[in-house]
């Protein structure tokens, strides 16, 4: 397909005082695509996200077998959208342009929080949904990739690592940094809550198939508190009921 100058211009810029961080990125593995990022948000970025969610938290939902939404002891942490505004955007851009230059900004979900308290967990889980009825194209279709963002911890917090069970985890000492090296090797990888830090990975296969492999949980906050960002790029455009007007 062919791009006018203009779309590129759509997809690229973002408004007057966007300025992306020099984040790192490491390359956990190849198949499936998981990518890790280091220093993604910055501690400015971090504190607005922060501070513009404060208060707006509720319990967070779950899509059920059946396409329902409900609360379930599965995920018992708090979740909110965040209001896009021109961080928000920048983020977002930030996120578009890491997947390549020909990802519209339609096909973003709102950007959402969410947030744990001691005890709080989100159980194994993928971010595809199994179920076609939250797959639909009015929806953008399935979600093809997820950032998922460590935006704000507790001086205390322990626990409250995001692990990957069928993933393996990396040799090498270098990746104790943001990977739980005491993780028994059967347990996968276990990525610790390194503000400022996420994680990347794509969701489905080549033919548009869920990857069982990023298979994924939340593990408990067994003290203090976490804040995440989930960033979920949908196969096509969402709807704007869903989205929001593109500002
Ligand atoms: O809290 C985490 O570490 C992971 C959260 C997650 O997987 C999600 O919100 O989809
Ligand atoms: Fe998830």
């Amino acid at each position: 397909h062919s791009h006018s100058s203009d779309d590129a211009q759509k997809v690229l810029s973002s408004g007057d005082d966007c300025r992306h961080p020099a984040y790192k990125t490491h390359i956990l593995s190849k198949s499936p695509l998981v990518i890790y990022l280091a220093n993604f948000l910055t501690p400015e970025e971090r504190d607005h996200l922060t501070e513009i969610t404060k208060d707006t938290f509720t319990h967070s939902a779950v899509a059920d077998g059946s396409g329902a939404q409900g609360l379930r002891q599965t995920r018992t942490s708090q979740s909110t959208n965040v209001p896009r505004d021109s961080v928000v955007r920048c983020i977002e851009q930030r996120a578009l342009l890491f997947q390549g230059l020909d990802t519209p900004r339609t096909h973003l979900e709102p950007v959402q929080l969410v947030k744990y308290g001691q005890g709080e967990h989100y159980h194994f889980h993928t971010d595809w949904y199994t179920n076609p009825i939250h797959a639909t194209s009015a929806l953008g279709g399935n979600r093809q990739s997820s950032f998922f963002a460590y935006v704000a911890a507790s001086d205390d917090v322990t626990g409250g690592g995001t692990n990957f069970p069928l993933l393996d985890a990396p040799l090498g000492d270098e990746w104790c940094k943001f990977v739980d090296c005491d993780e028994t090797w059967e347990n996968g990888v276990t990525f610790r809550p390194v503000v400022g830090n996420a994680v990347y990975w794509e969701n489905l296969h080549e033919d548009g198939s869920g990857d069982q492999r990023n298979l994924h949980a939340g593990l408990p906050v067994t003290s203090g508190w976490k804040i995440g960002m989930n960033i979920w790029t949908r196969q096509g455009p969402l709807g704007e009921d869903i989205r929001g007007p593109d500002v």
